[in-house]
């Protein structure tokens, strides 16, 4: 039997308890005090980006209120006023109790039995108002049905409501490690309370990480350039029921099927593969040293220089708005000016979107197109100002076009078979479990305290890259402009869905870059091309010009033995051998190799070309 005070059976609760808010949610999209509850169980639960998404939410219905939007205006204060009709018989919403300091609220208002007539009282103009920040933009509810007595006491919740988000947001941001997000919340949330202990305390504590995290990095501490890349956990959630076995015979038959279409002479299998770490392997560390993923291998043999693989793919994603790439194969478009071109782009009727042919034209209407056609969605993420975020704006396009491709099918983002089978590096939810902050997580507890002092960095094994504009704010921007339901729908578009896709995309996508700059300008996944697992001496290379092209290696890699004798390898694969492919330039020496392919890898390469010459390396040292 289950322990009831153990840390399982506390999960359990939670978990269960998280089941029940979202079910409740489901009925009520609209109440921001759910979101709230659903965000300190998320918190509880040792997730601090998906209850920072879940307190934005609440957010953006409240500034619906407070801002007199004309989206959801009826739902939030109908849900709002609600609470504000229960106040004398129930008391405040436990997730608002004492939360905003006495002396922000009117002096004459006394808190009685949970009562508290700052909600109820008529509207007055009296200074006592003036000490509750006043941003409400009262004329554009004058036309909501609520007489004037309902009025204040709507938007006093909504303030409420408001308040508790900056509070929610602004702690989980720290521990994220996004220290420049959780002050700008924490700043905003003083802004409203300036007495608020919660919020001060937040404030020193994304100080002193601030100070600790720069001074790691050897820059003085400078609060507009706070740190803000954080990390979160990659994992399958608990409650994710659409991640396939992916080595089951039934996976196994479905991606042959689908293989068979673009390699005719591969097959898909398992294969256990080294689990890679900063280190090299895990062997002899904590931990499994192997596990089962997929490789792609020959079913025949494949002579040197034969096509192994063609694959077109859709999910594709262009950062800069002036460039001359197929908007669906990522492929230049050709030459309108010039003669020797037979072929010219097509572009969109309605927008400026242009496709190299009516091939991709076609494809891209029946796939994704027609649910952001004229819409501003590209706008979102194209164009970074900063370079260092070209890859990142990638990945939020990626997003984007996934979400158009589910949206159009329809389908749920992670049913869709672009991303259904990828390989997302995801880590054992125990392993994430070890060393977080929850349940119970305040400002005031010690382990946050510890946290900042150290720089506010988060466990070492939260590994997904986590920042709020590119996990939250920017997805939540981009459903809107295509009018999907953000909150509707939640079930198919919540933070933890953009997280999986993420975690997914970080291992899959290739990307090319520009040949003006070098930055990286497009990117795309190719769902079986990304099956081939990595090797430096491969015995494959490809090429990506709108379509996804692995051939067979002329010659193989001359190892430094064969150099020395002058030995050459000629290329080709026999039957039963796996498809080696390179996610690095193998031209370099190891070190810069491994350094480049950690990422996709997970770690440092241990491929026997990596192991050999590392050796040599430190043996000649
Ligand atoms: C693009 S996927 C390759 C296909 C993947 N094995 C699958 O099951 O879909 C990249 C991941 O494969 C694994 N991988 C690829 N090559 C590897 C190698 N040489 N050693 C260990 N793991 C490798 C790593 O976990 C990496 O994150």
């Amino acid at each position: 039997m289950m322990d009831i005070d153990s840390p399982e059976s506390r999960r359990a609760a939670l978990l269960e308890r998280r089941q029940q808010l979202t079910n409740a949610l489901k009925e009520h999209p609209h109440d921001a005090i759910i979101y709230l509850r659903r965000a300190l169980v998320y918190a509880d639960l040792a997730y601090p980006d998906l209850a920072i998404g879940d307190a934005y939410r609440a957010l953006l219905l409240t500034d619906e209120v407070i801002g007199g939007g004309d989206q959801y205006f009826e739902q939030v204060a109908d849900s709002l006023l609600e609470y504000t009709d229960d106040l004398k018989e129930k008391g405040l919403p436990d997730v608002l109790r004492g939360v905003m300091p006495g002396d922000v609220l009117p002096k004459e208002s006394a808190w009685a039995d949970g009562y508290h007539p700052y909600f109820c009282q008529e509207y007055s103009d009296d200074e006592s108002d003036e000490s509750v920040i006043d941003d409400a933009n009262s004329d554009s509810v004058d036309e909501y049905r609520f007489g004037d007595t309902d009025r204040p006491r709507l938007e006093r919740m909504a303030k409420f409501v408001k308040f508790r988000c900056y509070q929610i947001m602004s702690l989980n941001l720290l521990l994220c490690g996004c220290l420049r997000s959780a002050n700008s919340y924490c700043q905003q949330g003083l802004a409203m309370a300036p007495s608020d202990k919660v919020l001060q305390k937040i404030e020193k504590l994304v100080k002193t990480a601030g100070i600790q995290r720069m001074r790691q990095s050897g820059v003085a501490y400078n609060p507009a350039k706070l740190p803000d890349r954080g990390l979160v956990r990659r994992e399958v959630y608990p409650w994710n029921t659409h991640e396939p076995d992916r080595c089951s015979p039934a996976s196994l038959a479905y991606l042959n099927k689908r293989l068979a279409k673009v390699a005719p002479k591969c097959e898909v299998r398992a294969v256990q593969l080294p689990v890679l770490t900063e280190q090299g392997s895990s062997n002899g560390a904590a931990g499994p040293t192997t596990c089962w993923q997929l490789g792609v291998f020959a079913k025949e043999p494949i002579a040197a220089g034969e096509v192994v693989l063609r694959e077109y793919s859709l999910l594709t994603a262009n950062n800069r708005h002036k460039d001359a790439s197929c908007d669906a194969c990522g492929s230049a478009i050709p030459d309108i000016t010039s003669k020797k071109n037979s072929k010219t782009g097509v572009s969109c009727n309605d927008c400026d979107v242009v496709f190299c042919g009516k091939s991709c034209y076609d494809r891209a209407f029946k796939s994704y197109h027609s649910s952001i056609c004229d819409t501003d969605v590209d706008n979102i993420a194209k164009d970074p100002e900063d370079p260092r975020d070209a890859d990142d704006a990638l990945y939020v396009l990626l997003v984007e076009r996934l979400l158009a491709m589910s949206d159009s099918k329809p389908c749920h983002p992670l049913d869709a078979k672009q991303v259904k089978y990828l390989w997302g590096d995801f880590v054992p939810v125990a392993t994430n479990n070890q060393n977080t902050i929850g349940p119970g997580v305040s400002a005031s507890s010690p382990d946050v305290a510890a946290m900042a002092a150290a720089g506010g960095i988060p466990p070492a094994a939260w590994s997904l890259p986590f920042n709020f504009q590119d996990n939250i704010a920017r997805p939540l921007h981009i459903m809107d402009e295509m009018a999907l339901g953000i909150f509707e729908d939640l079930d198919k578009l919540d933070v933890w869905v953009i997280n999986t896709l993420y975690a997914k995309f970080r291992g899959t996508a290739s990307a090319r870059k520009s040949r003006q700059d070098g930055r990286p300008d497009v990117a795309a996944v190719h769902p079986l091309w990304c099956l081939a697992n990595h090797d430096c001496d491969p015995n494959v290379t490809w090429e990506w010009g709108g379509r996804m092209v692995l051939s067979a290696k002329a010659e193989r890699v001359q190892l430094a033995e064969d150099k020395a004798a002058g030995i050459t390898r000629p290329g080709g694969i026999a039957a039963g051998e796996e498809i080696l492919n390179h996610y690095c330039d193998i031209d370099l020496p190891v070190q810069l190799r491994r350094e480049w392919a950690s990422g996709s890898l997970g770690g440092i390469c241990m491929c026997q070309r990596c192991q050999n010459e590392s050796a040599a390396e430190q043996g000649s040292t």
